[in-house]
């Protein structure tokens, strides 16, 4: 049956789990590593995740194994931790129903490889590694890495159909792998665009980051425009023109909160709007306020006004990233080292407490208190103040004689 087409050296990722292959089939069944990893070993990429599929049903693997954990055991998925780190091994199956477009309403466990491997969503994620080095591939995947192609296994229209989020998935691979989506497969992206809507923000979001910090991002993120899939994400329809001006330019991105400053910017948002177009992707808290942040500064760089005020407010990580997300070396030359020596970096490095202030009798306990101090930092930060306690307590009482 298998169609034999290339034998590889196993990398080393995998060697730790490789007892596991050896003990399932001196059990007389067949085992393989599947999925990403074999797709990422041919094309010479870093290896993450190892997946193990099996002819040998749920039981029996854990009949072959001492120690088994059930992570997903109603699809046939059970982690061995005999060998090494843990590895999930997952019994072959079909799959059917989908009324959702996002999860099979039945699941069956078959014994077939080329069963399992018709189920999967392109050619280049349906190869199996044996461990031996034998790469089964029935459906031209490796001819299509080659060629640097992604096209879904059988009909696109049934495979998107099943899970939409394959949609999302192809134009992630197009962009981190550098590859073109194949003509059918990309009508059926078009066709079915709007079945996007019915998959959890949090998935789409996943494979949207992936997309836009993968090395042709410029290239996923017209893929979107023209299969319209960017219609059926939140927020991103009403702003067209703003995106394809982003993808006329140049961007390298290495972190999630750069991906959003870019879009906030170009957008164009407040810091509310920043809130709330991030709520709706479902991005983390931490995440929303390092955009705002950056997004601030953007704004500034795009002025050419950027003050240390600007600067120290931002903090250092969103210096870096409004720094990457201008791309312009001639807009950000030297903020960063301003950055670096700004007298403080945080209110903490101020060489006076309240506690203190009182202490000397500057002032007694009262709101006032916190008004000086944020008068003390603007100020060293500003330049305008030495960071030193004389400095400041002068400074301190100057104020309150002002006011
Ligand atoms: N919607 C999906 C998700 C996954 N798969 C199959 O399951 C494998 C493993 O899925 P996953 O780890 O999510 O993706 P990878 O292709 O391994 O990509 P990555 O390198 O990002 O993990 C895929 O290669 C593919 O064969 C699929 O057919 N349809
Ligand atoms: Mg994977």
């Amino acid at each position: 049956m298998a169609i034999i087409v290339r034998m590889v050296e196993i990398p080393k990722e995998f060697h730790e789990a490789l007892p596991i292959l050896q003990k399932i089939e001196a059990a007389g069944y067949e085992a393989y590593f599947v999925g990403g990893s074999v797709r990422d070993t041919i094309l010479k990429r870093p290896i993450h995740d190892v997946d193990i599929a099996t002819s040998a049903y749920p039981s029996e693997v854990k009949s072959l194994f001492k120690r088994t954990v059930d992570t997903g055991i109603e699809h046939g998925t059970v982690m061995i931790l005999d060998h090494g780190t843990g590895y999930e091994v997952t019994t072959f199956r079909t799959e059917s129903g989908y009324q959702d477009y996002r999860r099979p309403d039945k699941v069956t466990f078959v014994r077939s490889l080329k069963e399992d491997l018709k189920r999967r969503d392109f050619t280049i994620n349906a190869l199996a590694l044996a461990e031996d080095g034998q790469i089964t591939d029935l459906f031209g995947g490796l001819a299509d890495i080659r060629k640097k192609i992604i096209r879904a296994v059988g009909d696109p229209n049934e495979r998107f159909n099943e899970d939409a989020l394959r949609m999302m998935r192809a134009v992630r691979f197009a962009s981190q792998l550098d590859f073109r989506i194949e003509d059918a497969t990309m009508a059926g992206i078009k066709k079915h665009s709007a079945l996007l809507e019915k998959i959890a923000v949090e998935r789409s979001h996943t494979e949207f980051v992936k997309m836009m910090l993968g090395v042709d991002a410029e290239n996923g993120l017209n893929i979107m425009l023209e299969t319209n899939l960017y219609q059926h994400v939140p927020v991103l329809k009403d702003y067209l023109p703003q995106l394809q001006e982003i993808v006329a330019s140049k961007f390298h991105l290495t972190n999630e909160a750069q991906v959003w400053s870019l879009l906030a910017f170009k957008f164009g948002f407040s810091a509310k709007q920043i809130s709330s177009f991030l709520k709706k992707w479902k991005t983390a808290n931490k995440i929303i306020n390092d955009v705002i942040l950056t997004t601030e500064l953007l704004f500034s760089i795009a002025k050419h006004d950027v003050s240390n005020a600007d600067l120290y407010h931002a903090g250092a990580a969103n210096v870096d990233n409004a720094v990457i997300v201008t791309a312009d070396q001639a807009k950000t030359a030297g903020l960063q080292e301003r950055y670096n020596n700004l007298p403080i970096k945080n209110k903490k490095q101020l060489r006076i407490t309240g506690g203190d202030l009182i202490k000397r009798g500057v002032l007694k306990p009262s709101p006032q208190l916190g008004k000086v101090l944020d008068y003390l930092e603007h100020s060293v930060v500003a330049g305008k103040i030495l960071n030193q306690p004389e400095n400041l307590v002068n400074a301190a009482i100057n104020f309150l004689n002002e006011d």
